[in-house]
């Protein structure tokens, strides 16, 4: 995918729905009584996998011209699945769907792609299994392909050594299946669609501090959904509203769920000019963001911050090559787990262009502000590795590819035309 050259970003944009609020909606939508509609549903390849796993254990789910129809069966409504459960690249699917399987009372299967078979699973086994789940990863490395036969469960209180709304979905979501309050207390906040949204359906979920609970066998029923902008997606149009000269450009409808919001308060402390308009507190926050080209420097970026910007850090890590000074990204371990080694893969694929990054451990060390030059960039099929640099092509010098660029399609799948449409 060649990357081609952009200036004075101009227009309007609305960005696909929120990629974690599409996969819960299919999920709880199947798992309540009655007809779940879903508006502004990603249709990206991840929810798509979400939608075909229900299918496959007969919840009838409608995709009229991007409007989702769940015809949910209740709780206890699933059934044996027809099929091995493909999640493809997911980990949301395959760790949120594993404390639903984990209380069913048949046995399923799920494998996926070559990435999502070297993503870690002891995570969620774990504490399923201390809950009496009967869960075994088939060839005993820890990771996709897993085998789960549905059991009844014991209440348990989890400590997670990660902050990660996966491993805190997957235990409230096998705590509904379970005999007593399920609760996860988590070293530090992680997003709380799970629990904002199965409250809406009907559930009791309670939440202090970074403990959230969930009583048992709650009585779920269909909802209508509109799924905010996917802040994570907005990411990369903010980055390039900032660093394009020239550029305004209007965001509408993002997801700033204070879980969710950590980019914007590191682009502020980079220097930004981001504007919030239309702010609606109701349910899942959303703001317009009109963003104008900044001069930014340098930050640090660490701490409880981390889970609300995760999956943004790639473009962090692009923005602070492109601003002057210097820009520390710590207690990102977690980055070595996702779709890549999202540390590495950055690390070698800036310093391709000439950036001054050194990974560490648990994040990077970033010497901004030196000039950058086109390269061929591996996305290593990491979709938000190959959007980050489509975006750092647009202001290197020379021209800039990138291997396996169709890779959006994960979570973005009309990024590329979104992009352009912008652009001079
Ligand atoms: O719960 C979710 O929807 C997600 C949680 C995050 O993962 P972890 O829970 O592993 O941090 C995030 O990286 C992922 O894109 C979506
Ligand atoms: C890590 C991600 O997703 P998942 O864990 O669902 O594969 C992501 O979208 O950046």
């Amino acid at each position: 995918m060649e990357i081609k050259k952009l200036t004075n970003l101009h227009g309007e944009i609305t960005v696909p729905g929120d990629k974690s609020i599409s996969h819960r909606a299919v999920m709880f939508g199947s798992l309540a009584k009655g007809t779940t509609r879903i508006t502004h549903f990603l249709e990206g390849a991840d929810c798509l996998s979400t939608i075909s796993c229900f299918r496959k254990m007969g919840i009838d789910i409608e995709n009229n011209n991007g409007e989702i129809l769940v015809h949910g069966k209740g709780l206890r409504g699933l059934s044996s699945p027809t099929d091995i459960l493909d999640v493809g690249n997911s980990g949301t699917t395959t760790r949120l769907i594993s404390g639903i399987l984990a209380g069913q009372n048949f046995v399923s299967e799920l494998t996926g792609d070559d990435s999502i078979q070297s993503r870690p699973m002891k995570r969620i086994m774990t504490p399923l299994l201390s809950m009496g789940a009967d869960i075994t990863s088939i060839k005993g490395n820890n990771c996709v392909p897993l085998r789960i036969a549905g059991h009844p469960l014991k209440a348990i209180h989890y400590d997670s050594p990660v902050a990660s709304a996966q491993v805190k979905s997957c235990v409230l979501l096998a705590g509904m299946y379970s005999d007593g309050v399920t609760s996860v207390t988590e070293p530090v906040l992680s997003r709380n669609h799970t629990e904002i949204m199965l409250n809406y359906f009907g559930a009791q979920v309670t939440s202090e501090g970074t403990t959230a609970s969930i009583v048992p066998e709650p009585s779920l029923h269909a909802r209508e959904i509109t799924v905010p902008g996917d802040i994570s997606s907005a990411a990369y149009f903010i980055a390039a509203g900032l660093l394009v000269p020239g550029s305004e450009i209007l965001l509408k409808n993002v997801g700033i769920n204070p879980t969710r919001d950590g980019l914007l308060r590191v682009c502020k402390d980079m220097g930004a000019d981001i504007t919030m308009l239309n702010v609606n507190m109701d349910g899942e926050p959303t703001a317009d963001l009109l963003v104008r080209t900044s001069s930014l420097h340098g930050t640090t970026v660490g701490g409880e911050i981390i889970p609300t910007l995760i999956d943004e850090i790639p473009m962090i890590a692009v923005m602070a090559a492109f601003a002057e000074g210097t820009t520390i990204i710590k207690d990102a371990k977690e980055l070595k787990v996702k779709e890549s080694d999202r540390i590495l893969v950055m690390a070698e694929n800036l310093s391709r262009m000439g950036a001054d990054i050194t990974p560490t451990d648990d994040g990077m060390i970033i010497h901004g502000g030196k000039p950058l030059h086109g390269a061929v960039i591996d996305s290593y099929l990491d979709h938000r590795v190959a959007m980050s640099f489509a975006i750092a092509g647009l202001l290197c010098d020379g021209p800039l590819s990138i291997k396996s660029g169709d890779c959006v399609k994960i979570s973005y799948p009309e990024f590329y035309e979104d992009l352009y449409r912008l652009g001079e």
